[in-house]
């Protein structure tokens, strides 16, 4: 039996902190930012849709996708980030349920599925249990605008295009407070796994 977990919360609240603990201790995840890149590539359908959709305001002078170009678009215009989501979403969801289902028939104990828009998407059918790394507003807009380097507006365009993680929280199966050091979420993730019956052994 394979343990699916969920791992998700809002932009900038630790998902990738959380996930690269579990890559650490040897776990398989499947990372749908990362799957969100590859679809993209030059040539990928989805890429030609992009172009067909935005035009080549949204290309780098090699062809290549302007993510920083598109972002600025779809971030604040909700109309626009629902095509680009219809033209995307189904790209990355087939590539993660054959990653899913191959550690599954490989017998993996656990696999995470690390996907930001679970809750957006209504994508709880894919895990088991949904996991959600959580911080105080407050901290969630500070570490944003301190690690991409931009304003509380360009910030708060982002957040505010997700569900807000104080919703995200009261509706998890577990959470991880990610607001204090990292070394405590790493207890309070080994505790979680421990009660869902996986034991980590550092
Ligand atoms: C618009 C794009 C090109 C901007 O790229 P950029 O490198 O600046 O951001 P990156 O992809 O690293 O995303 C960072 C975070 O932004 C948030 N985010 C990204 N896309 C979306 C979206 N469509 N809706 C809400 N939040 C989003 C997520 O929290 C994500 O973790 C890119 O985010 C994208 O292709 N988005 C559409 C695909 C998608 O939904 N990806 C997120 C989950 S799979
Ligand atoms: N416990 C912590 N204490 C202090 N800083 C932290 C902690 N956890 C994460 N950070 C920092 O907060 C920022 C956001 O964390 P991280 O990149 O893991 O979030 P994320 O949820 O994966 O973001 P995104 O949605 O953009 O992919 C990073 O700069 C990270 O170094």
């Amino acid at each position: 039996m394979t343990l699916v977990v969920g791992l998700t919360g809002s932009i900038a609240t630790g998902k990738s902190t959380i996930s690269n603990m579990f890559v650490q201790w040897g776990v398989p995840v499947i990372d749908a930012d990362k799957i969100s890149r590859e679809v993209v590539q030059v040539g990928e359908e989805a890429y030609e849709q992009i172009v067909a959709t935005f035009g080549r305001q949204v290309l780098h002078e090699d062809g290549a996708l302007n993510r920083e170009a598109l972002g600025n678009i779809v971030f604040k215009d909700e109309a626009e980030r629902k095509k680009l989501n219809n033209i995307m979403h189904p790209q990355i969801r087939k590539r993660m349920l054959q990653k899913r289902d191959q550690y599954v028939v490989n017998k993996e104990p656990l696999v995470v599925m690390d996907i930001p828009l679970l809750f957006e998407s209504e994508l709880f059918h894919y895990v088991d249990q949904v996991l959600v790394v959580y911080v105080d507003p407050d901290i969630q807009l500070d570490r944003l605008t301190k690690r991409d380097e931009v304003s509380a507006d360009k910030a708060l365009e982002r957040i505010n295009s997700q569900i807000p993680i104080t919703e995200k929280r009261d509706r998890a199966d577990a959470i991880v407070n990610n607001g204090g050091s990292v070394e405590e979420s790493e207890e309070q993730l080994k505790a979680i796994l421990k009660q869902w019956g996986i034991e980590i052994n550092t």
